[in-house]
This record gives structure tokens, sequence and C-alpha cells, in this order.
């Protein structure tokens, strides 16, 4: 058995505002996303949202799926958003291989059957960071370069938020139903992202932080904005972001996070920011 999953329920957030630490691990921290030779999926009810980690070391790994999908094969109702955040490694889609490099990724569209997952070099394997939610339609598998990327800066290095914003998987790169993908990097020395923070209840949201050194970790912060609660988190961890929930970090260094997001509306900018100073 190479896949695991877990399911994951939507919460209230007059529920959230009881939970101590661990419960609050329990519902919205993804802790194990890659682990060698294993496809690793958390089946989220936010919008039906799947995060996961496909690492193949040995083997090449196929994507099966995992019975809460009730479907004979994983893509029959749903897309993907792959980035890649290890070594060289191919996906293939139906016998057609795509081969992703560090930071590259791939969109594959609806009613494919056969995804398998494999690393170039075994001693420096590929990690498969991937996001798949319902779809409506079949829209075309395509790979996203990073040239390909919509390039967004923000922040300034005076108040520690300087990041770089790649939109790879948006409707201005490639066409998808609800799926939305991206990466945004720190600049050395700048620390928080997404502040000011925002919510969009009209979506919800994962964050995957890579590139967290050893010894250093990320305050993610998450709650109604007049009712925040941390999660402390490590390299290659991801948190599910409910919709009426802020998503916004501060690390003990700088670090590269991918976000994904999926429910109403494919418009990255709809975003409802608060104001910093009046976050509780
Ligand atoms: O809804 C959009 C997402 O929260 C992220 O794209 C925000 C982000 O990467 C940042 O500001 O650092
Ligand atoms: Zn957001």
């Amino acid at each position: 058995m190479t896949t695991h999953y877990q399911t994951r329920y939507a919460a209230s957030p007059q529920d959230v505002k009881n939970y101590d630490t661990n419960r609050l691990r329990d519902e919205f921290l993804i802790s194990n996303v890659m682990e060698d030779d294993a496809i690793n999926l958390v089946y989220s009810h936010y919008d039906r949202f799947i995060t996961g980690g496909a690492v193949p070391v040995k083997n090449e790994l196929k994507l099966e799926s995992i019975e809460p999908l009730k479907a004979d094969y994983f893509l029959e109702r749903r897309e993907l958003g792959i980035i890649n955040v290890g070594g060289k490694g191919t996906v293939s889609v139906n016998g057609v291989a795509y081969h992703l490099d560090y930071k590259e990724a791939l969109y594959i569209g609806r009613e494919n059957k056969d995804v398998s997952f494999s690393s170039e070099d075994a001693t420096n394997p590929a990690k498969f960071y991937l996001n798949s939610t319902p779809a409506h339609k079949t829209f075309p598998t395509k790979k996203i370069s990073r040239e390909d990327a919509e390039v967004v800066e923000l922040g300034a290095l005076e108040t520690a938020n300087a990041r770089t914003i790649r939109k790879l998987i948006v409707n201005s790169v490639v066409e998808t139903c609800q799926v939305q993908m991206g990466m945004t990097e720190l600049k050395t020395g700048s620390v928080w992202n997404t502040m000011p923070a925002h919510v969009h209840d009209r979506r919800m949201e994962v964050y995957f932080y890579f590139e967290v050194p050893e010894d250093q970790a990320v305050c993610h912060f998450m709650g109604e904005p007049e009712e925040t609660r941390h999660i402390w988190m490590a390299n290659n961890q991801a948190v599910i972001s409910p919709p009426w929930s802020i998503h916004s970090g501060s690390g003990t260094s700088n670090y590269i996070f991918i976000w994904g997001m999926a429910g109403e509306n494919l418009d990255y900018g709809d975003m409802d920011h608060c104001k910093i100073n009046e976050l509780k």
C-alpha cells in the first residue's frame, strides 16, 4: 500500500474558538505530506480539496483512487495541480511524460485515467506537492514552467514582508475549473507572508511551507481576524485555512510556501484585507 489518506471535516468558527493547541493541530495541520515511496493525501470537506505529496524514490508511484471519492479512478470527477519541490521528476499522464524540474508545475484535467510519478535520481528524489478539487469540465493538461508564471512583488524589507509571488496555476496562465496554485518566496531578512492578512469567504486555501531551515520554524496564524490562533509549523508541512480564516505566517527565517485555493470563483484578487492594527 503506497497510498495513505485521512479525512478532515469542516468546522464552524464558533467551535474553533474553543480548540486547544492539539485540537487545532489535529483539525488543520497536515504534518506528514512528503513520505518516501508513498502518496499521502488529506481529503478536506472544505470545498472537497485534497492536499497531498508523492515522493517516488525506489519505485514509480501510481495515483490511485481513494475510498471517499467512490470513483473508478482518481481524476474521474477531479482536476489536479502539481508543483515539484524536490529533484527532477516525471509525471506521466496517460502515457505522455511531463518532466518537472524544481518549482515547475503541471495542471492535469479531469478524466485522465493513468497518472504516475517517478524521479530521475533516487538520491535526490522529486517531491510532488498535490492539490486536487472537484471539476465539472475537462481542460487540457498543461505544464507551467517558471517563465510562464505571473510574477508580483509585494511588501518591503522595512516591514520584513518583501516577497515574490509566482502565480503558476491561475486562470490567466491555464484554464481550470476551480483549483489555483502558486508560490511565494520571502526575501532574505523578510519573514512575514500575507501581511496585511486577508480573508476570502468564497474560497478556502491551503499553505505548504518548504525551504524552512532545519532548526527554524514558521508561526502560522489562522482564525477570524478578531479571534486569531497560531500553529507552529516545520518544513514540508501544510495547513488548511477555512474560508472564514486569515492565513498568514511569520518565520524565524525566510522560507518559501505554496498556496492552493478552491471555491466559488477564480478571481485571485478577490480578497477582503484586514487592517493590521485591528487584528486580535
Ligand atoms: O489568496 C492568496 C493567497 O493567500 C496568497 O497568494 C498570498 C500570498 O502568497 C502572500 O501575500 O504572501
Ligand atoms: Zn488567501
